[in-house]
């Protein structure tokens, strides 16, 4: 492992999934729903949000710890991944099984299809106990990653309340979530958010048809006091925002085999842009190369640290500051 970047001057981060996932990926060739479909082969990787960006993370030199609620039942397939890739291990064991979804890989039409499953529901007490979690892993870490979807059963004000408790302890929050836990998290102020194009449209209720809409909508949030803003739109690329400056990335031609973890990528790459004290377009440069880095293979690995960052000199910026509407 690249050490680089594990000092004890360097911030340490935690990533916080209530929700992981076994990401089980199919290849079907012309995927149609309501036939026989044939898989061409398959693979399963540890996954979820926060577990994907903490791999990401380490793969470029961070120390990172890994923490939220795993299946008791299936948790060696996780836990024999975190050692492999570095990563500081205080998930919670809940009983039952971490969920699998199901990612169809469609290379003839050239899209993934995403079948992503409620997951195993926490108690109570299990949720008492993640706070607790939360407020040990406070002591000595920084950064904390919030990101996922919640189980069914638990209080869509759960990313809300963390957000709130992190903060009052001086921690620097980044939210990657959508739906009800979303809306309510963004009343807490997280110091960064990367919602996907459907997620903020969703957020806001209204379509956004120009990059200038989306430039508008993402200022909206930096005006409430959300310190960046990154809205990814896929191959289009994403849009990052700040008070006093705007860059949208644009991405070259990939060769595409999965975009899933794409949007996990970014969000660990505005992570390392931030922690190395890049300005904003170059957050965006070193983001976006992360995010085309995993998009030739399936599952969340990240070729080494030199390799990241050439493809930085790909990404295209353009300067949107001065755009006006
Ligand atoms: N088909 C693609 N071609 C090139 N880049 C892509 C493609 N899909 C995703 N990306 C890159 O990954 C980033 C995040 O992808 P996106 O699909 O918007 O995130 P999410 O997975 O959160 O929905 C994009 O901003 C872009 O830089
Ligand atoms: O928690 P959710 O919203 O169901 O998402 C979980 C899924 O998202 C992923 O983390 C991938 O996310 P992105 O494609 O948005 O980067 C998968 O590993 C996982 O199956």
């Amino acid at each position: 492992m690249n050490t680089m970047f594990s000092d004890s001057s360097t911030p340490r981060i935690a990533t916080l999934t209530l929700n992981p996932a076994i990401d089980q990926t199919v290849a079907i060739p012309n995927f149609r729903a309501g036939t026989v479909n044939r898989v061409g082969w398959e693979q399963s990787d540890p996954g979820g949000k926060g577990v994907n960006v903490a791999s990401f993370l380490a793969a470029f030199g961070f120390s990172v710890t890994v923490s939220g609620f795993l299946g008791h039942e299936n948790a060696e397939l996780f836990q024999t991944f975190f050692a492999h890739q570095g990563l500081c291990d205080r998930f919670l064991l809940i009983p039952g099984k971490t969920r699998v979804n199901v990612k169809i890989i469609d290379d003839a039409q050239e899209q993934v299809t995403d079948i992503n499953f409620p997951g195993p529901s926490p108690t109570p007490e299990e949720i008492t106990a993640l706070h607790q979690r939360v407020d040990e892993l406070a002591i000595d870490h920084d950064w904390f990653i919030v990101s996922g979807s919640l189980p069914a059963s638990v209080s869509p004000n759960l990313y809300r309340d963390l957000t709130q408790r992190l903060k009052s302890q001086g921690k620097t929050v980044i939210l990657d979530a959508s739906g009800d836990s979303f809306r309510q998290a963004l009343t807490a102020i997280p110091f960064a958010i990367k919602p996907n194009i459907d997620e903020l449209q969703e957020y806001l209720g209204v379509s956004l048809r120009s990059e200038i809409e989306v430039l508008q909508a993402a200022r909206g949030l930096v005006a409430e006091g959300i310190e960046c803003v990154v809205v990814s739109m896929g191959a289009g690329g994403a849009i990052f925002v700040e008070a006093d400056s705007a860059v949208w990335a644009r991405p070259p031609q990939v060769n595409v085999i999965s975009t899933v973890g794409a949007g996990d990528a970014m969000v660990a790459g505005l992570v390392a842009g931030k922690l190395r004290g890049f300005a904003l377009a170059d957050c965006a440069r070193l983001a976006t190369a992360f995010s085309i880095a995993t998009l030739s293979q399936v599952g969340p690995r990240l070729p080494l640290p030199d390799r990241v960052e050439a493809l930085m000199e790909q990404v295209q910026i353009e300067d949107l500051h001065s755009a006006r509407f």
